[in-house]
Parts: C-alpha cells; structure tokens; sequence
C-alpha cells in the first residue's frame, strides 16, 4: 500500500501540530464555553435568569475579560457560533480579547444528535453537510480548532458496535475536514455517566469506544500529531452504589488511554461529564500522579466543572462581576495545578464547587 497521495503538507502539519502543542502547554487547558443557546438555557435556569442573548453575552463577557493572567491556565476557548461574533460592552469582539491574552479560539462544529434507528435510542453526531466551508470561514475569522462531540451511551445492548463504528466514523471524517481547512480536531467521544454501571464496565466500554475512534481517524489520514482528544475520564454511572477514589479512577483512566491513544496524539483533555467543580480537579490531579507510562499531556477541557460556582457567584448581576471572575480564576488555576500533579486541595471549596453537576438524559 504505498502513500501516493498526501493528505497534508509539511507547513500545514506544522501548523497544526504547533497549535495543539500551545493549547496544552505548561498546564494549560480549555475552557469548554461552548454550549448551544438550549444548553445554556438550563445553566442560566438555575439561576433564575432568563436565556436572552444578553444574559449570556454578560456573563461570557465577564469570563472573557478576566485578569490577564488566565491564560497562564487557559490555552484555549471553545466557542460556540453566537458568541464568536459578540462583542464586549466596549465594542470590542470577544475573540480578539481572547487571542489579544494568548489564548486560542475554538469553535463547537457539530450540530446535535439524530437518532439511529433500530437501536436502543442510540444517536450519531449531524455537521458534516457543508463542514469545509464553515472551517474555512472560521478559520478567516480566528478560529484555530474546533470540538466534535460525540455521545455513547452504557445501557441494554449499548453502546452497540453500530453505534461505535457510526461515530467514530463521524468523529474521523470530521477531523479530516478540520485538518484540511488549518483547524485542529478536538475529537470527543463522550461515554456518558448514565447509568449504574461500575468503573470496570465503563473501562471496558471506554476502550472498545477509544480503539474504534483512533482506526476511524487512521483510516482517513488524520495526522494525530495536529489533534487533541476530548474523553470520558472512567468512572462509575452516576447510579452505581459502589463508590471509587480519584486514584481508582485515575488507574482505570489512565489503562484505558494507554492501551488505545497513540503517543503521537500530544494531548488528552478530560470533559467534565456532570462531576462536581472539586471531584474534576481532584481526579486530574490524580490522573497525573498515576503510575503509568503517559507519553501526553494530560489535561481538562471543562464545561460545567469551571462555570459551575461563577455562574452561581455571577446570578444575573452585574455588581457580582469581581466575585464570578475570582470564583472562574479559582477553578482555571486549581485545574493548572492539576494537570500538573500539584493540586492540594485547600478544604475551603464553597458549595458550589462540591455540588453534583449531573443532570440524568442530559441533552445539548
Ligand atoms: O461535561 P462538561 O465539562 O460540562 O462539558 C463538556 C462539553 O463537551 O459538553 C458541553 C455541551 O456540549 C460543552 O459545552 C462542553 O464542551
């Protein structure tokens, strides 16, 4: 099988090579500030606020325009299409903000679930209809990567292999596209927490899933070097009564990456998946101690379990702002200490950041 056709060039993989290797650079991480305008309902519901485009234009811009010194914890952004193209209350567009304190923007580039009839309510990932041309266009206006999530659920007969393949599929050809237009892929194939399954199905789970995505992407040229992978850490369903330390988690984790993630792959960074703010870090933390070869960075692109107590502190009000920023700062920084095995934790976490962040059926 000779390789007659190359899929990039030598400038285009060190472009995108480079861009992955910033994004997780000494620490750093994502912040996940992707969700859709229904996601981002349910988090602003919580709080009583209403879901206008205001409300979460403030409350990213009170995220965005933190102390400068985030971006020695944050190397990236994830973005989705609405707030790409807001602006702070200076006029000022939000991505340049962020890439003005050296942080990388992203953008959330698949488009929800659709079922796949004949399994047990099991869905693919839509988006690849005219995928390229919305790379190229966000590649114009900034962007440098972009997330892809994919959702496998524990259950009766699931994930079944049509479900796996389907989405590895999905995940591999949209790498593709992203490599091709200079963004790199965030591949995320998310075993969700439903369930009451144990660490050790979810373990097994998590491997035939991982095995699956890293032939898919093989099988479509995609240059690992140029990518970041974006897992379930291995844990127990949300329902399962035995309960697990971060070290077990940590073991389970980190088994499951070694036996399936190539070590060219230069960065694994964990969803946050409904654990509390506190129970994220720690599991990190522990991932990053844990006694196993680790050829890459190990590292976090949280969603809820970095928003989680600012959203609280911010509660619609804009004379909250300095609290929502300190209570954001906390968790990047705690999350930094983390990805690097120094996190201890101080015991004085408030409520908010110790709260389950689980929601059963979580839809996006
Ligand atoms: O699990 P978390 O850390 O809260 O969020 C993980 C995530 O992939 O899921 C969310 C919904 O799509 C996104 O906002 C985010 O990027």
């Amino acid at each position: 099988m000779a390789h007659k056709f190359p899929a990039l060039t030598a400038d285009q993989k060190k472009e995108l090579s480079e861009i992955a290797q910033r994004i997780v650079a000494n620490g750093k991480g994502i912040l996940a500030a992707d969700e859709s305008v229904g996601t981002m309902g349910n988090r602003l519901q919580r709080i009583n606020v209403e879901n206008t485009e205001e409300n979460r234009r403030q409350f990213r811009e009170i995220l965005f325009t933190v102390d400068n010194s985030v971006s020695q914890s944050i190397g990236g952004v994830i973005l989705f299409h609405e707030t790409l193209y807001q602006k702070d209350s200076q006029g000022k567009l939000f991505r340049d903000i962020l890439k003005e304190k050296g942080i990388v923007v992203g953008i959330k580039l698949d488009q929800g679930t659709a079922p796949l009839a004949g399994t047990n309510k099991e869905t693919t990932i839509q988006g690849l209809d005219g995928l390229s041309q919305r790379c190229a266009q966000y590649k114009k206006d900034g962007v440098d990567f972009g997330k892809w999530r994919a959702v496998l659920r524990i259950d009766n007969q699931c994930p079944s292999a049509l479900a796996i393949q389907e989405n590895a599929n999905a995940l591999a050809r949209y790498a593709s596209i992203c490599q091709q237009n200079g963004l790199v892929p965030i591949v995320e194939p998310e075993v969700i927490p439903d369930g009451d399954h144990d660490m050790e199905h979810c373990l097994y789970v998590t491997e035939k899933v991982l095995a699956a995505v890293y032939k898919a992407l093989n099988d479509h040229h995609v240059y690992l070097e140029g990518t970041l992978l974006k897992p379930n850490m291995v844990t127990a369903g949300h329902a399962c009564t035995k309960k697990y330390t971060p070290e077990q988690v940590a073991m389970a984790t980190v088994t499951a990456l070694h036996r399936t993630v190539p070590a060219a792959v230069p960065g694994i960074c964990f969803l946050s998946g409904g654990m509390s703010e506190e129970d994220a870090t720690l599991n990190l933390n522990a991932i990053n101690l844990c006694p196993l070869p680790k050829p890459w960075k190990l590292s976090f692109s949280y969603g809820r379990a970095l928003q989680a107590s600012a959203l609280a502190a911010w509660s619609g009000k804009a004379a909250n702002k300095k609290a929502t920023q300190e209570a954001f700062m906390k968790r990047a920084v705690a999350n930094c200490q983390a990805a690097k095995g120094k996190y201890t934790s101080t015991g004085s976490s408030g409520a908010a950041s110790t709260q389950s962040l689980f929601t059963a059926n979580y839809t996006y």
